[in-house]
């Protein structure tokens, strides 16, 4: 079934003189979002009006597997519901704006996406928001426990290499934590890593596919270009590794152009709309989606780690393993490690001592 919002895009695209079929943006869509309903689903998003929770609440409410979604931030969260409830799509749009209304977000959610925190500014690295946002993500994981445990949650806020560490202990002091239903969000570095590798490689960007694993932070992310599909030989080691710093350094890229006004938001939401998608179709029961995501892990010593992951009807159905690595790749993944483990241990710290 196509949804009304394909139709009336495909009929907007064509009243503005582009060919009829196949209308190019009904195509996108059809590529990056389900287009099928399916049965009730409630997504809440926990940081809605900010940079990223705005476009993102605009891309959920246009994905027709949600019925029901609840925007809840601290500051502004009327004015962002009232203009998202607007569209004429499935998602029946709430807003909650005061921090008595976090229960009733929560309450009922399948899938709760936390954007919320501050964003770099040039010059800082993700570990420089943790004085703050670690703060910020262990409330909201504390409500979640309480209101929604049996909830997926897919962590955006920085640093993910330790938010995802302290969600994990706030949900184990509660009791509640189940491995399989807590994700860091790391599809930007594979969305970047595609834009990327096509461009380089001159391939069709839709058809592309590459592998990012570790973790979301400088040297930690690693983009396995050495499994990229469409595989080509025009790619020298040079490239590769131009490549590589290019995706490492892809969210620094976004926060020295907006110079002091954030960091990636429209790509994040994106990233954050195609991840979310995943896990409401895995929920649904969509066999064989598979994306990368910050997990719970045994495919390394480390604890967390960033791999390919299957998606299921309760979240992580299965952890994929690596692969075989170039050398180059085999060396980026020992020189991660040392950073990825600190910045584990950092959260955990965190959640135990506060
Ligand atoms: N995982 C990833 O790949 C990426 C992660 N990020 C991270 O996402 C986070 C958000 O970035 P932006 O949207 O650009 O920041 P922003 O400052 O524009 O928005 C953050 C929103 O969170 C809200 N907020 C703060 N404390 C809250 C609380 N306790 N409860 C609910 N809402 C609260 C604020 O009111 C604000 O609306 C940052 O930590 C940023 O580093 C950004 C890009 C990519
Ligand atoms: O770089 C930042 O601070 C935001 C982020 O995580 C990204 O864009 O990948």
């Amino acid at each position: 079934m196509r949804t009304f919002l394909l139709r009336s895009m495909a009929s907007a695209l064509r009243r503005g003189g582009a060919p009829s079929s196949p209308a190019p943006s009904s195509h996108i869509l059809r590529r990056s979002f389900s287009v099928e309903s399916g049965p009730e689903r409630k997504v809440a998003i926990l940081g809605a009006a900010g940079g990223i929770g705005q476009p993102l609440s605009l891309l959920m409410k246009l994905n027709p597997l949600v019925s029901r979604l609840a925007l809840y931030d601290i500051a502004g969260t009327p004015g962002v519901a009232a203009d998202v409830s607007h569209i004429n799509t499935r998602a029946e749009v709430k807003g909650y704006a005061a921090e008595e209304q976090l229960g009733q977000a929560l309450e009922g959610s399948d899938l709760v996406i936390i954007p919320a925190g501050v964003p770099r500014k040039p010059g800082m690295t993700r570990d420089d928001l943790f004085n703050i946002n670690a703060g910020i993500v262990k409330s909201l994981c504390t409500a979640i426990a309480k209101y929604c445990p049996d909830a997926l949650v897919n962590m955006i806020s920085n640093p993910v290499n330790s938010t995802v560490p302290i969600a994990a202990e706030v949900f184990k002091k509660a009791g509640t934590y189940d491995e399989k239903k807590l994700f860091g969000v790391t599809m930007l570095d594979v969305v970047r890593a595609k834009t990327f590798y096509a461009g380089k490689a001159n391939v069709p960007v839709s058809e592309v596919n590459v592998p990012v694993v570790g973790g979301h932070a400088g040297i930690t992310i690693l983009p396995l270009f050495s499994q990229a599909t469409p595989a080509t030989n025009a790619l020298s080691e040079d490239d590769i590794k131009a490549l590589t710093k290019r995706t490492q350094d892809g969210g620094t890229e976004v926060v020295e152009a907006k110079a002091g006004k954030g960091s990636a938001t429209l790509s994040m939401a994106y990233a954050g709309a195609i991840f979310a998608d995943a896990c409401l179709k895995g929920l649904n029961g969509v066999p064989d989606i598979v994306e990368c995501s910050f997990v719970q892990s045994s495919i390394t010593e480390l604890p967390f780690f960033a791999s390919k992951v299957r998606l299921g009807k309760n979240g992580v159905e299965e952890v994929l393993g690596l692969g075989t690595l170039s050398e180059y790749e085999k060396q980026g993944l020992e020189n991660l490690k040392a950073e990825l483990k600190a910045s584990i241990e950092k959260g955990i710290k965190f959640a135990k001592d506060n």
